[in-house]
């Protein structure tokens, strides 16, 4: 990676000496055409099995917020390398087809004849296959970046989607010398509608939608604005723009909001998630077309959504099998936010607050993701890409590459979304202010860039299913590790980390489920891991967030002397090698617990202890293997207790009437719910009264670590064969 950046960085020094000279022509343009088309025909031949695809990110600029009107035209041979053209645009026909490679690549020519290869990324996959960007397409380039390429070549480069426009053929801006010698663009608005239908029958919505915005120029009567708008509405939603269908079916002139308006609109509103609005346009809709059966269950969809949205009711048991099932894992329902409010913290930014008090279990946030990309383990071939971006040496490797141009495609589809990202914490990237230009939407890609790279989380398909996995040691899990999936949630971005936090974050697929891990007063800052705490690491590395972790654990790693850490590390692998014997030596196991207490500072209720906790539950494991239920519920018991639980009523020998209980939640783990389990079956001989009591704290772990509980059952059982209690069949 750093020979990678280092010789990066050579080429920009190099082509940076270059800045303000203009390209040389070293072919002609016919050569130019022949040699691009000849290496797209090599690929598509013999292509190159499982192409890992490096690209660079240049130094942030920002996007054109200019209106069109107010820049001048030129052509080639006006540009300078690496210069962005500020005050100018350029006209280009594409001269060959696109070819796909982290972005859209093609020759493309001015008015004037001359050739030049243009280099658009962060655009809708679909751009090629939908027919916007073909052979023979205009487009106009804002401001455009002339960048020095490999080998000395050179490009336009496009890295803003809104820097660029797509014409169609009739458009004025179009060279007269590029139109079509029969053209209609004199045409009726009848006519423009009818061509609209057309494209729209051909699955070409965006040509469609520049037929219909074309019938809308042509004086249509009345009648013909409803129609063309509602058509241009169902574009609008084809091509996942609900804010433009919303626009279209507003203020429609009718007398009455006729079915399909209501239904689209009931639509648009559904997937911008306005659920409230949409069941009252499903309302209208089956007050005034009660026999509309495709209506009835979408409306049902939406009171679905609703009834998430504002209780906070899943059926989680269904998302699950759903997650397993789908790829990507992405899930049809609503966002909840809970008893939680953005405030300013004293030192950390904004941060996430409790607007009551909360128990420990407590849904704090069950969110659906913005964006979400999901890296499939049975094909881990399918992203071998990696960005490299030059200014913060960052690297992004597999299908987080695509997370920057779902979120980009995403917010300018849907501008009304834009806020919510956007004020995500992006550190001292200074971004443009203007949000709109010619009634277009400006997206910054370098802004969302920064913000992926300050919010995203990484994610399995699902917590239940790593965890699952975890408990086999399934070979997956690692797969998962190099290559996760990823996504941003934006709420749950406000949260701050703490390695000893009180909420942990769970993932159902494309939803992040945010459960309180201890019982929590009202208006307490709420904390989450951004990466586990690992004895092996601590204090916490943090710094891709650009901050040190000053919670209680990372506070004592730092005050707590060098040879006490490099000792407790030294009584882990002894420990193991105690352990390990086809006779533990438990003994020798016990004075390990017992020497290791001693190098620590202060009392386990205030810092959770990271390498005692785990001694203990192995030797409690060992102990429950062998038979020997008092100490495993011993070191069971000195597990939690490492972990800052207070646990009351469980010791032994057990006295009829009482009661277990956890005073005080510690530090949670996913082996908590192993410990509890093993607790639970170490009680079945010696305090059955005891097991139920465990059982639930088993199920109140797992429903913390996984987000859920309703699928308890089905994975862990007090009789399974194995210590953690998972049943065989589980998956
Ligand atoms: C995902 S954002 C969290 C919300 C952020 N505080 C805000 O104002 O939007 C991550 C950023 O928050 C800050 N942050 C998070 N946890 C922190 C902590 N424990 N101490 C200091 N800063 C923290 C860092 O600046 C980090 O890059």
């Amino acid at each position: 990676m750093r020979n990678l950046i280092e010789q990066q960085m050579r080429t920009l020094q190099a082509a940076q000496s270059r800045k303000g000279q203009h390209p040389d022509i070293m072919q002609s343009r016919e050569m130019t055409i022949m040699q691009f088309m000849f290496q797209q025909k090599i690929s598509t031949i013999n292509p190159i099995q499982n192409p890992v695809r490096t690209s660079f990110l240049p130094p942030a600029y920002p996007p054109s917020v200019a209106p069109l009107d107010m820049l001048q035209t030129c052509m080639f041979k006006d540009l300078m390398l690496e210069t962005h053209h500020r005050g100018s645009y350029i006209v280009l026909r594409a001269v060959t087809p696109p070819s796909l490679m982290l972005g859209a690549m093609l020759i493309v020519e001015d008015e004037e004849g001359d050739v030049v290869q243009l280099t658009l990324y962060n655009q809708d996959v679909h751009l090629t296959g939908d027919g916007r960007l073909a052979q023979g397409t205009v487009m106009v380039v804002k401001e455009p970046y002339l960048k020095v390429v490999a080998a000395g070549n050179h490009a336009i480069r496009v890295d803003h989607v809104s820097d660029i426009i797509f014409v169609p053929e009739y458009d004025p801006i179009v060279p007269l010398s590029w139109r079509p010698k029969v053209m209609n663009a004199d045409g009726s608005a009848n006519d423009w509608k009818v061509a609209g239908n057309d494209k729209f029958s051909q699955g070409k919505y965006h040509q469609a939608i520049d037929c219909y915005s074309q019938a809308l120029k042509c004086s249509p009567s009345t009648a013909e604005i409803v129609i063309i708008r509602q058509n241009r509405a169902l574009c609008f939603l084809k091509t996942h723009q609900f804010d433009a269908a919303l626009r279209d079916l507003d203020g429609l002139p009718e007398p009455q909001p006729s079915k399909k308006t209501l239904f689209r609109k009931a639509q648009a509103l559904y997937h911008l998630q306005r659920f409230q609005e949409s069941c009252e346009a499903h309302q209208a809709l089956a007050l005034a077309c009660p026999n509309y059966d495709a209506a009835k269950a979408e409306f049902k969809r939406a009171r679905e959504r609703l009834k998430e949205q504002k209780h906070g009711r899943y059926q989680f048991k269904q998302m699950q099998a759903e997650a397993r099932k789908r790829s990507p894992p992405v899930l049809d329902r609503a966002t909840y936010i809970g008893p939680v409010a953005v405030k300013h913290t004293k030192s950390r930014g904004r941060g996430l607050f409790t607007t009551r008090p909360v128990q420990a279990g407590d849904l704090l946030i069950c969110e659906k993701a913005f964006a979400y990309v999901f890296s499939d383990i049975a094909n881990p071939d399918q992203h071998r890409s990696i960005l490299i971006n030059i200014e913060t040496s960052e690297m992004t490797k597999g299908v987080d590459v695509d997370l920057t141009p779902l979120a980009v495609q995403k917010l300018q589809q849907n501008p009304s979304m834009a806020p919510a990202v956007t004020a995500l914490h992006h550190g001292s990237y200074n971004p443009v202010t203007v949000s709109e230009v010619d009634g277009m939407p400006v997206v910054d890609t370098f802004l969302v860039d920064r913000i992926l790279s300050n919010n995203s989380f990484s994610c399995p398909r699902s917590s239940r299913e790593h965890y699952i996995h975890a408990l086999r040691r399934s070979p997956k899990v690692e797969l998962d590790k190099d290559s996760p999936s990823g996504g941003l949630w934006p709420m749950a971005s406000y949260i701050n980390h703490a390695c000893h936090s009180n909420a942990r974050n769970a993932f159902i697929g494309d939803m992040m489920v945010i459960r309180a891990t201890e019982d929590i007063p009202a208006n307490t800052e709420i904390t989450i891991w951004y990466r586990a705490a690992d004895y092996d690491s601590m204090p916490s590395n943090m710094r891709h967030w650009g901050f040190d972790c000053t919670c209680v654990l990372c506070q004592d790693y730092r005050e707590t002397e060098k040879s006490a850490t490099s000792a407790r590390k030294s009584e882990v692998a002894d420990m193991h090698k105690a352990l390990s014997r086809q006779v533990p030596h438990f003994a020798k196991a016990e004075s390990i617990i017992s020497a290791t207490e001693k190098t620590y500072r202060r009392p386990a209720l205030e810092v959770p202890r990271l390498e005692l906790w785990e001694m203990c539950l192995a030797l409690a494991s060992n102990h429950a293997a062998h038979n020997n239920p008092r100490k495993s519920v011993k070191f069971a018991l000195k597990t939690l207790e490492s972990l800052s639980y207070v646990v009351t009523g469980a010791e032994l020998p057990y006295v009829p009437g009482t009661q277990l209980h956890v005073e005080k939640w510690g530090m949670l783990q996913g082996r908590a719910i192993r410990c509890w389990m093993i607790l639970a079956r170490a009680y079945i001989k010696i305090a059955p009264r005891l097991v139920s009591q465990a059982v639930a704290y088993a199920r109140l772990s797992y429903k913390m670590w996984l987000g859920e509980d309703e699928t308890f059952d089905q994975t862990i059982d007090l009789w399974s064969d194995r210590l953690d209690g998972l049943i065989d069949s589980a998956r």
